[in-house]
C-alpha cells in the first residue's frame, strides 16, 4: 500500500503525468481514425446525393449498379473494420507495461479506502466540518480542491464498508447536498439515497430510513431493492408510531473502538492542553548538559518539559544534513509499520498505526553511527543494548494510537529474542515536522509535544525498579498537513546497572537526565 507513508505517495505523482501523456497520445490516434471515418461518411453522402438526383434510373446503368453494390459490401466491410479498430487496448497495455518497467507503485482499492478513512480520522480528531472538508477547506483555510458529489459519496462508502454508519450518514448527506447544485451530475441520486437510508436505520431512525427509501422507490421505480426495503422497514415499524413528524436525525459517533481515553487524547492532539499547576510550571527550566567529556566542548541544550515522569526535549540535537541523510537512507527500505500482538507476540499491521518504517544500522553510514553515539551523550545510558535506529514516515492521516513503548508483564514474548530486557527509555528525534497535527501526546499526563525540527524527545519508560511506568502511555496524533519523519532509539535495561541504579527508593524519579541520586520533591 501507498497511503501508509507520504514518502511513497510522492512517487505516485509521476504516474499521474504518465497517464496524461498516454491519454493525449490515444486521443490523437483516435482523432485520426475518426476523421477518416468522417471522410467515408461524407463520400457516402455526396454519392447518395448524386444517385438521388438521377432517380430510379440510376441503377439501370451497370457501372452505377456495380459501384452501389461495392459500396454496400466490400467498402462497408472496410468501414466496419475501421469502426472496430479502437486502439484503447494498445494504450492501456502501454500504461501497464510502463508502470511495471518503472516500478512505480500504483494505488489500489486499499489505498482509496485508506485515504478516505484518513479523512474521517482527521475529521474526528481535529473536529473538522464535513462541508468545509468537502470544499477543500481545513481549519478555515482553503488548502485543496472541492470534492464532487461522487468524491464525497466515495468517502461515505468507505465508512459504510467499515460499518461506520455515523460517518456514512454524515458524508452521504453532504453528497446529496452537493448533487443538488451539480450540472452535469457526477452520481445518481438513487445511489446515495440507498446508503443514506441504511445509515439512518443503523443510527436508530427507522422512520426516516423508510421515508428515504420511499423517495428512492418513487424516483427509481425499477430499483432492484427499493420496494423490498420499503417493506422491510415497514415490517420493522409494525405496531409502532408511524404518524406525525419524522423524528429528528441524531447522528452519534460510535465510541466503542477500544480506546478509553479517546476524548482526552483527541483534545490533546488539538492542543487543548489542561492547565499546569503554576507551582509545577515554575520548576521547569532549560539547561546546558555538560556532564560527559565530549560535552565540555559542545554542551547539549535540554528543556525539561515535565517531571514524574521526567520528559525532556533535546534542542537542535541533529543537523539538517544528518536528518536528510537518515531520511534518504531509510526511504528505499520503508515497510508498513507493525505492532506486536500482545498474546501471540507476532507482528501484524493495524489501522491504529499508519506509518512505514525502516531500521538503520550504525555501520550503514557515518551519520547513523554518529547519531547512535550521540544518544549515549544525551542520555548517559549504555548504548550496547539499544535497538537499531528506527526511522518512520507517517502516511495520510498517519498516527499511532495510545500505547506503551515497553512490554507489559502479559507480553511475555516481547523482546525475548533480544535478551536485553525491557525498553528502559525512548529517544524520539523529529526529523521532518508536519505543518499541522502530528503531536506526540502523553494522554494520561496531559502533556502534548508539537514536533520541532531537529529536536529529540526523551523519557524513561520504566521506574528504576524495572517496573513499567503506566503514566508513559503516549500516542502520535494524526498528521493533518505536511510530512512527519521521526527516528526512535529504544534503550534497553541490560547494561544500565550503573547508569541508572535502583538506589534506595526504586520508584524515585529523576530531576534531570542522568540523575544518579534522585530524591523526592518536598515543597
Ligand atoms: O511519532 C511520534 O510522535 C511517536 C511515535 C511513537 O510513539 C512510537 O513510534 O513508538
Ligand atoms: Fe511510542
Amino acid at each position: 500500500d501507498l497511503f501508509t507513508a507520504i514518502a511513497d505517495m510522492q512517487h505516485m505523482l509521476g504516474s499521474e503525468k504518465d497517464v496524461t501523456s498516454v491519454i493525449d497520445a490515444y486521443i490523437e490516434e483516435e482523432q485520426g481514425r475518426l476523421e477518416q471515418l468522417k471522410r467515408y461518411a461524407e463520400e457516402y453522402v455526396s454519392r447518395n446525393a448524386h444517385a438521388d438526383g438521377v432517380g430510379p434510373e440510376f441503377v439501370t446503368n451497370p457501372i452505377n449498379a456495380y459501384l452501389l453494390i461495392k459500396r454496400l459490401t466490400s467498402e462497408w466491410r472496410q468501414v466496419e473494420a475501421m469502426m472496430r479498430d479502437n486502439r484503447a487496448e494498445k494504450f492501456i497495455k502501454s500504461i501497464t507495461d510502463r508502470r511495471i518497467e518503472s516500478k512505480v507503485k500504483f494505488p489500489g482499492e486499499e489505498d482509496l479506502s485508506g485515504a478516505a478513512t484518513a479523512l474521517l480520522r482527521l475529521q474526528d480528531t481535529y473536529k473538522l466540518d464535513s462541508y468545509d472538508l468537502s470544499n477543500g477547506i481545513i481549519l478555515g483555510k482553503k488548502v485543496g480542491h472541492k470534492l464532487t458529489a461522487h468524491d464525497t459519496f466515495e468517502v461515505g462508502r468507505a465508512a459504510y464498508n467499515q460499518k461506520d454508519y455515523y460517518h456514512t450518514l454524515t458524508w452521504m448527506q453532504v453528497a446529496l447536498n452537493k448533487l443538488e447544485n451539480e450540472n452535469p451530475r457526477t452520481i445518481e441520486e438513487e445511489e446515495i439515497l440507498e446508503y443514506l437510508a441504511y445509515a439512518l436505520y443503523q443510527q436508530g431512525n427507522i422512520r426516516r430510513a423508510l421515508a428515504m427509501t420511499k423517495k428512492l422507490a418513487k424516483i427509481a421505480p425499477n430499483h432492484p431493492r427499493a420496494k423490498g426495503n420499503v417493506k422491510w422497514y415497514e415490517d420493522m415499524l409494525e405496531g409502532k408510531e408511524k404518524e406525525g413528524e419524522l423524528p429528528p436525525i441524531v447522528n452519534k459517533r460510535i465510541e466503542d473502538d477500544g480506546i478509553v481515553e479517546r476524548d482526552a487524547y483527541e483534545a490533546l492532539c488539538r492542543g487543548e492542553i489542561p492547565p499546569i499547576d503554576p507551582k509545577e510550571e515554575k520548576k521547569l527550566y532549560c539547561y546546558l548538559k555538560r556532564d560527559r567529556p565530549f560535552l565540555k566542548l559542545a554542551p547539549i541544550k535540554v528543556e525539561i518539559l515535565r517531571y514524574e515522569p521526567l520528559v525532556v526535549l533535546f534542542k537542535q540535537i541533529i543537523s539538517d544534513y544528518e536528518s536528510e541523510m537518515v531520511q534518504e537512507l531509510a526511504a528505499p527500505k520503508l515497510k508498513r509499520a507493525t505492532v506486536q500482538n500482545a498474546f501471540t507476540g507476532e507482528l501484524e499491521t493495524a489501522s491504529y498505526r499508519i506509518s512505514k518504517s525502516a531500521w538503520l544500522k550504525g555501520a550503514e553510514h557515518p551519520v547513523v553511527d554518529r547519531i547512535n553515539k550521540r544518544v549515549g551523550d544525551m542520555t548517559n545510558l549504555n548504548q550496547e543494548t539499544s535497538e537499531e535506529l528506527q526511522v518512520a514516515n507517517y502516511g495520510l492521516g498517519g498516527h499511532y494510537d495510545p500505547h506503551f513503548d515497553f512490554a507489559r508483564k502479559e507480553e511475555v514474548n516481547a523482546f525475548k529474542k533480544l535478551a536485553t530486557g525491557n525498553r528502559i527509555a525512548t529517544v524520539l528525534f523529529y526529523m521532518e515536522v508536519p505543518e499541522w497535527g502530528g503531536a506526540t501526546v502523553f494522554n494520561q499526563l496531559g502533556t502534548a509535544v508539537f514536533p520541532s525540527k531537529n529536536d529529540a524527545l526523551f523519557w524513561y519508560n520504566l521506574y528504576r525498579s524495572g517496573e513499567g511506568d503506566l503514566r508513559t502511555r503516549h500516542a502520535a496524533c494524526p498528521v493533518l498537513m505536511g510530512v512527519k519523519w521521526v527516528s526512535n532509539k529504544w534503550i534497553h535495561e541490560r547494561g544500565q546497572e550503573f547508569t541508572r541504579p535502583c538506589g534506595l527508593d526504586e520508584n524515585m524519579a529523576e530531576r534531570f537526565v542522568g540523575d544518579l541520586n534522585p530524591y523526592e520533591y518536598k515543597n
